[in-house]
């Protein structure tokens, strides 16, 4: 059982609440000049990440209240339920183990007494068995041909992830070719049948629950062209595989056992791409680089779960973005990966961070009376800075930003990575220091503005600065380091459902779209006019009916 402290009642929260009259006064320039040694103090190196926490709007005595916060909200008693398999997702009686699936020790996890590691490697060895088969082409479709493309047929969790990762690490890929369809709208569907050839090609039919409406309708699609073009019932065993935790409606739909990679309930969906959902990324990377992906994250789990609160980065990470939510009252998160290769980054941890903390009732079962999970955002570095840095430079509210950037770039071409890490190293220095009126007037007088001119522009010209900014320089990206990387913002995310005492690991609030969709989608079988709903809804579907 986790426990059930309300934080804004320990008295940590009431001193952090005093103390940010203080902080909220300064300005992060002055915090720099008051403390030489804020970047050696404020920054950790965890394998070949550094993460710089110092351009936030802290100093020690903030940063040690965040942590008796963590102690007084017992956070350390909620990492070892995690870790030993407690059943912490108690609103669906399941433990929480994804950290089982990188499991890199020869040490038993054990579910409601039972090991779960034996199942974990047994299905990381079909894994890689089927992955090698597969790309070394000793698989062969029901034509003889080998396998050239793969298509992911899953949503949410089990699209996301897998997605996110063969994109970043679209550097270390093979030559199958790989695509994803996750939206129910026929056009993903449509337009990726196009492109491919049903005797090469691979079906992967990835749902936890393989009762997801989108993509069960999409592996319907999938199935019915692959026997429309010439292929037999027969010939499915080759070319359709499931990753799923239901074998029964696997078999149902036709899909060999044998074709079926297994994970299990105590994996969550948001949480499942280490899982046997990984099984496109084995198959983009290779499996060794899969293992590589597993390893990076295992080495973050153990940081996780031993280092000191004072050192350890999912939970400093969590702890200032507490101080932000609920005392800046900041209400996003955004994440800015310099890196095209992390393009999904942001869009996988929506998903991540807002299905977990997305919650506004706590773990007694009451509602809170403070915020919890922020809307996080974001899109790959200097794209973001031609659209919408603007409000985070210059607009009324406070958005904390990571910024993430490898060191080395995996396409060293002329002077581009320079570049792009002037802009990522500049970006994060704008924003704290932004730009005085005093500055701003010396540059228009150097420019030869008349003083007129000069009061009129200025204003426009100034930057308050004191934007807050967390640093995230990789040596590299690599399966290891992405790994590592991914982990530590589970992580985090964990932490911070620990404070807010709300659980993190279920999503009842996706569920009421789905119920409603299911009882209107009969009533648009027929032309009647519909009535039975509240107006807007009513409109709205007659008008469809009038149109379609
Ligand atoms: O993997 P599946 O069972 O198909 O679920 C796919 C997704 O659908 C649900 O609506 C959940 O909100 C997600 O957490 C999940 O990842």
């Amino acid at each position: 059982m986790l426990p059930t402290i309300n934080f804004t009642e320990t008295s940590a929260y009431k001193y952090l609440a005093d103390h940010f009259i203080d902080i909220n006064k300064k300005n992060l320039k002055e915090l720099f000049a008051e403390d030489e040694s804020r970047f050696e103090k404020f920054s950790l190196l965890f394998e070949e990440i550094l993460v710089d926490y110092s351009k936030n709007r802290i100093d020690d005595t903030t940063l040690a209240l965040l942590i008796q916060l963590a102690r007084e909200c017992k956070l350390d008693e909620a990492i070892k339920a995690m870790f030993s398999g407690e059943e912490i997702n108690q609103t669906e009686g399941r433990p929480v183990l994804h950290i089982a699936l990188r499991n890199q020790r020869n040490k038993e996890i054990l579910v409601n007494g039972k090991d779960v590691m034996p199942e974990v490697y047994a299905v990381l060895d079909k894994m890689e068995k089927f992955s090698n088969q597969i790309i070394s082409g000793s698989w062969k479709g029901y034509t003889g041909k080998a396998i050239t493309d793969v298509v992911n047929i899953g949503i949410g969790g089990s699209d996301l992830g897998p997605v996110m990762v063969t994109e970043a690490l679209r550097a270390y890929k093979n030559h199958l070719n790989m695509h994803f369809v996750s939206n129910i709208d026929g056009t993903h569907i449509a337009e990726t049948l196009k492109k491919v050839d049903p005797e090469t090609t691979l079906f992967l039919i990835a749902s936890k629950t393989f009762t997801t409406q989108e993509t069960m309708t999409n592996a319907n699609t999938a199935r019915d062209w692959f026997l429309a073009n010439g292929a037999k019932k027969e010939d499915i065993a080759k070319h359709f595989a499931a990753l799923s935790t239901n074998a029964k409606d696997v078999s149902a739909f036709g899909i060999d056992t044998d074709n079926m990679f297994e994970f299990w309930d105590w994996v969550g969906g948001r949480y499942s791409l280490w899982s046997a959902i990984g099984l496109p990324i084995a198959l983009s990377v290779g499996y060794d680089n899969f293992k590589q992906l597993l390893a990076g994250a295992h080495a973050a789990d153990e940081h996780f779960e031993n280092a000191e609160f004072e050192i350890n980065i999912p939970v400093i990470l969590a702890l200032i973005g507490i101080w932000y939510i609920n005392f800046f009252d900041a209400e996003t998160q955004a994440i800015l990966p310099y890196d095209q290769y992390m393009h999904r980054f942001a869009a996988y941890f929506q998903q991540g961070d807002m299905e977990s903390n997305g919650k506004h009732v706590d773990r007694n079962g009451h509602d809170v009376t403070y915020e919890t999970g922020p809307v996080i955002w974001g899109e790959p570095g200097t794209n973001g800075q031609h659209a919408f840095y603007q409000l985070i430079h210059q607009g009324t509210r406070i958005i904390p930003c990571d910024f993430i950037a490898p060191a080395q770039s995996l396409n060293p071409i002329g002077n581009h990575h320079p570049i792009l890490l002037s802009n990522f190293f500049a970006q994060t220095e704008a924003l704290m220091n932004g730009k005085t009126k005093e500055e701003v007037v010396a540059e228009l007088k150097k420019e030869g503005k008349t003083a007129e001119e000069i009061e009129k522009l200025a204003p426009f010209k100034v930057f308050e600065g004191n934007r807050p900014t967390n640093s995230i320089l990789l040596k590299k990206v690599t399966p290891f380091s992405l790994g590592s990387l991914i982990a530590l913002y589970e992580h985090k995310i964990f932490v911070q459902g620990i404070i807010w005492n709300i659980f993190s690991f279920d999503q009842w609030g996706v569920e009421l779209g789905k119920q409603l969709a299911k009882s209107i989608l009969p009533e648009l079988d027929n032309d009647n006019e519909v009535a039975s709903h509240d107006g807007s809804t009513n409109g709205l579907i007659n008008q469809y009916k009038s149109w379609r």
